[in-house]
């Protein structure tokens, strides 16, 4: 299969490049995706030896590439790799009897592998509608049809393929690798393949080092990455996520969204993914498409200011310590139309047909102060500016 030979050279060229941090979580996903317990147990032994005799760059990737040459060898099984639909929701609307708020109508759809953000600041409805696509809340009007693999049977088979993980999530006993292997058991899975399919999901997790921890003791960002190893054991179809950053450093972040990233790519369990979040930047990044609530109502440039629906800028988002009355004069020259200004950042909108470019270029002639630039154009940042 072209995509898994694919991969397997970008783990490669990551490893040659000295990226073995991130060689190594891919390296694992190609793994995973061959199915097959033989694999995970080089993987397992491979995970062993870069911990305990923490090899430098070099003798991690010659190792490396000898394991990626035989997951190569082992292939994989996986087969429909077309974007599907999973989660076909028209017109759903809620409303709670107390304080008079109501969501939608809306339409959301979700497809296989694909990543959906779901943003807006607090109280906007985003839990309502991550509960209302997890079959966790009833909505008033409006349909979800759902399209899995295979049929759901009943309300418990829904909730298996559809994974919500609240903000707040589930207290857990016991050690780490107890608790993935009884997941694994409650899953018909046993013997060795539980054995090593937990092991490779804690150091896919980036859990490896605390595997013999008990829950209580982990952080909460490191929980948050148990509750995800724990999840997508039961090989779930949609993960609904409620603020899964909301514990992390922004490095932690970034790597979270990552992960979910290639994890939903997997070639063999594929998923899809909504996640709500306030890290709106980060979000968008890894993002497929963006749905942003404000009141439980979709924004778009049109709801928002109907009157310039068929207008384009180019938005820059600019930190600068230059006064607003210098910086609009010396932006002239750039095709600078108007400024707002939030307090912290300036929001600077140029015409259509300037670039970016164009407008650092007046920017360096002109000798303006700036410690960060963001072209915000295409981005939900643009509604969060008033
Ligand atoms: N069970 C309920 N009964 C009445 N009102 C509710 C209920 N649950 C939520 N709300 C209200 O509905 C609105 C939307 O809440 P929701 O939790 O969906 O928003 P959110 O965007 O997820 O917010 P946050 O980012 O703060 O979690 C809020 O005003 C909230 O107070």
């Amino acid at each position: 299969m072209d995509i898994f030979e694919n991969r397997l050279s970008e783990v490669s060229q990551h490893y040659q490049n000295g990226d073995v941090s991130l060689g190594f979580r891919r390296m694992i996903d190609s793994a995973l995706d061959t199915g097959k317990t033989s694999i995970l147990k080089d993987m397992i032994e491979f995970t062993e030896w870069k911990y305990k005799a923490q090899p430098d760059t070099a003798a991690e990737n010659q190792k490396a590439q000898g394991l990626i040459l035989k997951i190569r060898n082992a292939g994989t099984p996986a087969k429909d790799l077309s974007a599907q639909p999973l989660i076909l929701a028209k017109g759903i609307s809620k409303s709670y009897s107390k304080g008079g708020f109501k969501l939608g109508p809306l339409d959301v759809s979700v497809q296989k592998s694909e990543i959906v953000g779901l943003v807006g600041e607090n109280g906007n409805g985003k839990t309502t509608l991550l509960r209302a696509l997890g079959g966790e809340l009833q909505p008033d009007s409006g349909k979800i049809d759902y399209h899995f693999s295979t049929p759901y049977k009943n309300s418990y088979d829904l909730q298996t393929r559809l994974v919500y993980i609240p903000q707040r999530i589930e207290v857990l006993r016991g050690g780490l690798m107890d608790n993935l292997q009884f997941t694994l058991t409650t899953h018909g899975i046993t013997g060795e393949d539980n054995f090593y399919l937990a092991q490779t999901m804690l150091a896919r997790m980036g859990l490896w080092p605390y595997k013999d921890l008990n829950w209580n003791r982990l952080s909460s960002g490191y929980k948050m990455r148990f509750e995800l190893a724990r999840t997508l054991l039961r090989k779930p179809e949609v993960l609904l996520l409620d603020e899964p950053l909301a514990n992390l450093d922004i490095l932690a972040q970034q790597i979270i969204l990552e992960d979910l990233r290639y994890l939903s790519s997997s070639l063999l369990h594929p998923f899809g993914v909504v996640l709500s979040s306030q890290q709106l930047y980060e979000v968008e990044k890894v993002s497929d498409k963006i749905i942003f609530l404000d009141k439980g109502k979709l924004v778009n440039d049109s709801s928002i200011q109907p009157e310039i629906e068929n207008e384009k800028y180019l938005i820059l988002e600019v930190d600068s310590s230059a006064e607003r009355e210098k910086l609009q004069l010396q932006l002239q020259s750039a095709g600078l139309v108007k400024v707002h200004f939030n307090g912290g950042n300036y929001v600077l909108y140029f015409a259509e047909d300037k670039s970016i470019q164009d407008v650092m270029a007046v920017m360096s002639s002109e000798k303006i102060p700036v410690t960060y630039i963001r072209d915000i154009s295409n981005s939900s940042r643009r509604f969060f500016i008033n």
